[in-house]
């Protein structure tokens, strides 16, 4: 909690799934569509002349289909796209091996690069494409290896052409992969000033009641019993009074510290009002957090409040109650409140 709060609540879940939906419109456009062609292509490859390619084309096409079926059913997609992107590879060398349709194997394996990166990224997608190249090169410069027939000429305009394929393909990726970081980076950046006090730097209201409520309603949230600890500066009108708002603004960003610095790195402070911080003790059912908050207590009264080359004496009340579940937790800022309002009554500087 003392450094970088936002580190352990910064959520950029929804940029990765974002990027997750991408890659698996593409994946389910290529399966449909390419899946569809391979079924046409592998039906009308006659079995007699070309029983391998046949079964090939054949056998790629329930793959991939089974592949995005299957999909439907399971969250991890990272093994739907490594299954579909590692069967394209021996497919593209078949169909360049066994020259294809009509000797057409080559124009076939032009869509396959930009597949790649996009289901793979650019780095990745660079790795498995120098592979899928690396295979194509071999079988086409080994003509008395196979069984198409390319002739000179088309073969070296077709790897002028496929060269600069996986080049442009190459740097579309790359960029639109920087232009994601960046723009995750920027709305993180955006979410961090949302939920942030400008002042103290502390996080605000907005961030409990929206990040902080979402990880407390979360099933995985196992840090129940929590005590939350509602603290009031006394008498800080009369700080602004007589010495300025500009100084009582000075003694809350000192106060934030000093509160920061006496509970526990788990827990939560975060600045709700004017005056007023919430705080949040995991793991701690209220036996513990009135402890916690007695040491919040006794560290500002006995802290220094250094305010135009005078040390002022500043004291907070704090209400406390415990919750058990996120339910009492909904309830528990309003219950602490009376809590608050308890110590400001019972003379203030104490806890209840
Ligand atoms: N400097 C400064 N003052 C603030 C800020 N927000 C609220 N205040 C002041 O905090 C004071 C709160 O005063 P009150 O609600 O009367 O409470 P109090 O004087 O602290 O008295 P008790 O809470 O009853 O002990 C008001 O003078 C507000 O103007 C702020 O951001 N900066």
């Amino acid at each position: 909690m003392k450094k970088d709060w936002w580190q352990r609540f910064v959520n950029t879940k929804s940029s990765e799934n974002i990027d997750t939906k991408r890659k698996k419109l593409v994946l389910f456009a290529f399966t449909y569509i390419g899946g569809t062609i391979l079924v046409i292509f592998g039906i009308k490859t006659p079995a007699e002349s070309n029983l391998a390619l046949k079964v090939i084309l054949l056998t790629t096409a329930v793959i991939i289909f089974s592949n995005a079926f299957v999909s439907y059913f399971h969250e991890k997609l990272e093994v739907t796209f490594t299954i579909t992107g590692l069967s394209i590879i021996p497919m593209v060398w078949a169909i360049v091996y066994t020259g294809g349709h009509l000797n057409t194997g080559l124009y076939w394996t032009f869509p396959f690069p930009i597949t790649l990166f996009i289901l793979f990224g650019y780095l990745r997608g660079l790795q498995l494409n120098i592979v899928l190249f690396s295979g194509i090169a071999f079988l086409v410069l080994s003509p008395e290896q196979i069984e198409a027939s390319y002739r000179i000429a088309e073969v070296s305009r077709y790897f002028a052409a496929y060269i600069v394929n996986i080049i442009l393909c190459l740097i579309g990726e790359y960029y639109r992969s920087r232009s994601h970081t960046e723009l995750t980076k920027l709305s993180v950046e955006r979410q961090r000033q949302a939920n942030t006090d400008p002042l103290t730097k502390l996080p605000n209201r907005r961030f409990i009641n929206t990040a902080f409520m979402n990880m407390v309603t979360d099933e995985q949230f196992d840090h129940f019993p929590i005590t939350i600890a509602v603290l009031d500066v006394d008498h800080f009108k009369q700080v602004n009074d007589n010495y300025g708002h500009d100084a009582g603004d000075l003694v809350l960003k000192q106060l934030a510290d000093v509160i920061k610095s006496s509970v526990r790195d788990t827990d939560i402070v975060a600045r709700t009002g004017g005056e007023e911080f919430l705080m949040i003790f995991l793991d701690a059912e209220i036996q513990t957090g009135l402890i916690i908050a007695e040491k919040v207590r006794e560290a500002v009264e006995n802290s220094q409040f250094d305010i135009q080359n005078r040390s002022l004496p500043i004291t907070v009340s704090i209400g406390c109650v415990e919750a058990k579940t996120y339910q009492q937790f909904e309830q528990g800022t309003l219950l602490a409140d009376k809590q608050l309002y308890k110590a400001k009554s019972s003379g203030r500087n104490c806890i209840c």
